[in-house]
């Protein structure tokens, strides 16, 4: 989760402080890189870096955009240095295929980072966790408690009422609002809902902001690319402060899970308790008191630190990963308003215009349902997916990738090849529609040109929620309103560029105003 932004760094500070090592370590490399040459696979081509930081100076603030301009320069399969670290970067989706698919099982761990080690629980997590029966049997726990099709349909009402929320809140405001920030709330609330019982963005849940403000933070700071990480020499100095801003963050998490734990266990309902079925810190919390077994071991039983290290992952990676995604369609919508009155003259053909979308009614939305793989097309949330791990030594497509290389996959870039996508800058749904170009293409997993969760063994744990909630925040405000950009702006020069921390967020949040279009009664929510 160290991927990301801006190398914020004082380099001739750095440079002159570690320019023995640097010399050092360069003849080792050196030495070390010809001695393994003879007999065997090359190594993939890649530019080359600095001595001791190798490539970290070359990367800029958009990673995603630079890796794939150096992909087109060396070849699909490229390789870099960050630091001590050898990094590979899939580019193409058949390079990605033999990572993800061919190689998987090899690339099923993640490296090691301090965020894994001082936030997740010294990788006590599912996000972090080495790839074994430990972690299968957490990605276990949260599927059948929250993802499965079974527990989906349990907490569908959680997700619809949210939704419902924030027409509600709409409906009345006579300016322009911003639709990420309003994609957000409902998408954390209905998460915090059905995880820990509590809604985030509830007024007078004074709580339960320390959790947003928590979630935030972590992705600041995931979103710096902590040079400790990949050059053991500074490791000790922290030179960005990463380590410290984390351990402060992990005190006040796990300070906060603590407390509400303590509430349940002395029998304290959660606030959002209300009648539809359990939250699953309850049922997490249930498999502690039991002292079930996680692995089938007796010795290995889940414990509160589990629990608290899976609520972590949910909500860092499960918040603002959905939200963006809803942002950006609306924004792609707005730009393109022959497109959004296809999808709303579809929204009303199926839905009617005298209630709300329901979840059962998005099987029936092809258009709308072409609107959201083509929006995760060109602006996946996670442009280079979560890095992975080489366990052992492996050779893919002719080259050699030694054991403990990392890989990147440029999901942004993949997506982007011309050769896979026509026009691929062009938002065009219509090629998933039936009779299109990519009509039997989808998001989850199996075609390796639009990959935008992952893929294989770690591919994204909270897809099929991941998937509902944005398909139904985006079509309820597509359905629910026409929206008026600001005075002075015009769907043809919406701003799209794009800011890279750890996710592919929008550069300028999108405004606009909400004009409702449905009966008056579809707005009255009991
Ligand atoms: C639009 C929404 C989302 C996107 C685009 C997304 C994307 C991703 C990606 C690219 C990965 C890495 C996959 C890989 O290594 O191949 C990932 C992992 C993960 N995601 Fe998501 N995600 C989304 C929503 C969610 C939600 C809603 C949750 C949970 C509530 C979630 C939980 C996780 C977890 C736990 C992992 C780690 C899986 C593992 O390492 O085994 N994600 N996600």
């Amino acid at each position: 989760m160290e991927l990301g932004s801006a190398m914020d760094l004082p380099l001739p500070l750095l440079l002159s402080t570690v320019a023995v090592s640097a010399v050092l370590c360069y003849v080792l490399f050196f030495i070390a890189g010809k001695a393994g040459a003879k007999g065997r696979a090359p190594l993939p081509p890649g530019p080359r870096g600095w001595p001791v930081l190798g490539n970290l100076p070359q990367l800029g603030g958009k990673t995603h955009q630079t890796l794939h301009e150096m992909s087109k320069v060396y070849g699909p399969l490229l390789r870099l240095r960050f630091g001590s670290s050898n990094v590979v970067v899939a580019g193409s989706a058949a390079v990605a295929e033999q990572f993800l698919r061919v190689h998987d099982a090899n690339f099923s761990c993640r490296p090691p980072n301090s965020g894994g080690e001082h936030m997740a629980y010294n990788y006590q997590d599912v996000v972090f966790a080495p790839y074994g029966p430990r972690w299968r049997a957490m990605r276990k726990v949260c599927a059948v408690n929250l993802f499965s099709s079974r527990a989906l349909d349990d907490l569908r009402a959680v997700r619809e009422r949210e939704a419902a929320l924030m027409v509600r809140s709409l409906a009345t405001s006579p300016a322009a609002v911003a639709l990420g920030k309003v994609g957000n709330v409902c998408t954390t609330n209905a998460l915090s809902r059905a995880a820990v019982g509590l809604r985030v963005f509830a007024d007078g849940n004074e709580g339960a902001s320390d959790f947003k403000e928590i979630v935030l933070e972590v992705m600041q700071v995931g979103g710096v690319l902590n040079v400790g990480d990949f050059v053991p020499a500074l490791r000790p100095f922290d030179p960005q402060g990463v380590v410290r801003k984390l351990k402060k963050l992990h005190r006040r998490f796990d300070d906060m899970m603590n407390g509400i734990i303590a509430e349940r266990r002395a029998g304290v309902k959660p606030p959002a308790a209300d009648g539809e079925g359990k939250d699953l810190l309850g049922l997490l919390l249930e498999m502690v008191h039991k002292e079930q077994p996680l692995t089938g071991g007796d010795e290995d039983r889940i414990t509160t630190t589990d629990v608290k290290a899976l609520i972590l992952n949910l909500f860092v990676a499960g918040t603002d990963t959905t939200s963006t995604i809803v942002e950006w369609s609306l924004a792609e919508l707005i730009r393109h308003p022959e497109i959004l009155k296809q999808a709303q003259e579809e929204l009303d053909a199926v839905v009617g215009r005298d209630r709300l979308v329901s979840e059962s009614d998005l099987p029936r939305l092809t258009i709308f349902n072409a609107v959201i793989k083509e929006t995760f097309r060109i602006h996946p949330s996670t442009p280079l997916s979560l890095p992975r791990m080489a366990s052992q030594d492996c050779e893919v497509n002719g080259y050699r990738i030694p054991k403990g290389t990392e890989l990147l996959v440029n999901v942004w870039g993949i997506a982007r090849d011309p050769a896979l996508w026509p026009d691929p800058l062009e938002f065009r749904p219509a090629r998933f529609l039936p009779g299109g170009s990519h009509e039997n293409v989808d998001v989850k997993g199996a075609d390796f040109g639009l990959i935008p969760f992952g893929a294989g063994r770690r591919i994204c744990a909270g897809l099929s929620w991941g998937l509902r909630m944005v398909t139904l925040t985006s079509a309820t405000l597509v359905h629910a309103f026409d929206w008026e950009l600001p005075a002075g702006q015009t769907p043809d020069k919406l701003n799209m560029d794009e800011a890279f921390t750890l996710l592919l967020q929008r550069a300028v949040p999108l405004m606009a105003r909400p004009v409702p279009r449905l009966l008056p009664s579809a707005y009255e929510i009991a």
